[in-house]
């Protein structure tokens, strides 16, 4: 039992868990994703560099880390303002917000943000993958990023009182990296301190999310709090995805609004539409898993703004819940994945 026990923890403090409502697991309101540039398809240098301009859209829905302006997130403050404001009027509570460092979290932005918008924002802490790892970072023992991950979620982060209230989304890469795996036990260490919730993301490979498991087990992690994200790129025959549910971490689909011909950080990979997203969360809720799925847009580049054309953030709940009552999926259902899945998590042990 810590002081947090029972709570949840949003940058504006703590909140009662049946004050969330609707809640998206895994998003991004300010954030730059400049580690991730891949240099576009050849003949493409031009619109590569060209401004936002509506006959662009959908070249950089194709191609959306192709764009170095594309990768900065961190420049639509306002814009993210009214999309938080379109959200609550859709219905909905609240974000988790899963920027880490290494892709420049900003928590006097969500908090400015919550307050401005009245949507609960939660913040992460922890480290994003290995490539945006500093020196120092690398040379840190498990003891010592353990104590930077506790210090972010009871005091504050980046220098600031501002407190996280989740640990993720944490890095992972394919093979996990050594110092992927120290902050993987760091984290593991920190939430069986701390009872908080946990969010991975995931390297590229059918077996990365097993074998993340193994290594937060080995290390005292408690997978039942803890979610894998990103599973609609990452595993896709559904006897192997039935083998890694049973392992009891929640399952998060969250790469809603996602639609891409060539997916370039794995060309091998055929990123899945949203329809075929449903249908896994159809095929999962039939299996017996609706009291673990959690969903969300992942939002990280500015195309996906309505500004820009994109989805926003309130496709889920405009878009992809009805369409959920049409494939299977009761009311009932539907509310444990947006709002009691959620809380559940969320809520400190
Ligand atoms: C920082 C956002 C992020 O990591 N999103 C996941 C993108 S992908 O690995 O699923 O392509």
């Amino acid at each position: 039992m810590t002081a947090l026990s029972g709570k949840v923890q949003t940058v504006l403090g703590l909140l009662d868990p049946a004050q969330l409502g609707r809640t998206m697991t895994h998003e991004h309101l300010t954030m730059t994703f400049e580690c991730c540039y891949v240099p576009p398809p050849t003949g493409d240098d031009a619109v590569s560099e060209a401004p936002f301009e509506m006959r662009n859209m959908h070249w950089l829905r194709q191609n959306p880390y192709s764009s170095q302006e594309n990768l900065l997130l961190c420049q639509e403050i306002e814009a993210v303002r009214d999309e938080l404001q379109y959200y609550r009027q859709a219905g909905g509570g609240t974000i988790v917000e899963n920027t880490t460092t290494g892709i420049t979290r900003n928590l006097p932005s969500l908090k400015q943000l919550a307050k401005d918008t009245g949507v609960n924002i939660i913040a992460g802490a922890g480290f994003y993958v290995d490539v945006t790892h500093s020196d120092e970072t690398r040379k840190m023992t498990v003891e010592k990023l353990t104590d930077i991950i506790v210090s972010e979620i009871l005091h504050g982060a980046d220098g600031t009182d501002i407190r996280c209230g989740v640990i993720g989304e944490i890095g992972t890469s394919w093979p996990i990296t050594e110092s992927e795996k120290r902050v993987l036990r760091a984290t593991a260490h920190a939430q069986s301190q701390l009872g908080c919730p946990v969010i991975i993301h995931p390297g590229r490979h059918t077996t990365a999310p097993t074998e993340v498991v193994r290594i937060l087990q080995e290390a005292g992690g408690d997978i039942s709090k803890t979610v894998m994200s990103h599973l609609d790129r990452t595993i896709f025959d559904y006897g192997e995805l039935l083998e890694f549910a049973k392992l009891g971490s929640y399952l998060e689909y969250d790469l809603f609004g996602t639609e891409m011909l060539d997916y370039p950080f794995d060309l091998e990979i055929d990123m899945p539409s949203d329809s075929q997203r449903v249908q896994a969360l159809s095929f999962l809720v039939k299996e017996g898993y609706e009291d673990r799925i959690v969903i969300a847009h992942d939002i990280h580049t500015k195309n996906r703004l309505t500004k820009y054309g994109g989805h926003g953030y309130s496709h889920i709940l405009k878009n992809i819940a009805p369409k959920m009552l049409t494939r299977g999926i009761s009311q009932g259902q539907v509310d444990k994945i947006l709002i009691h899945n959620p809380k559940h998590w969320l809520t400190f042990k």
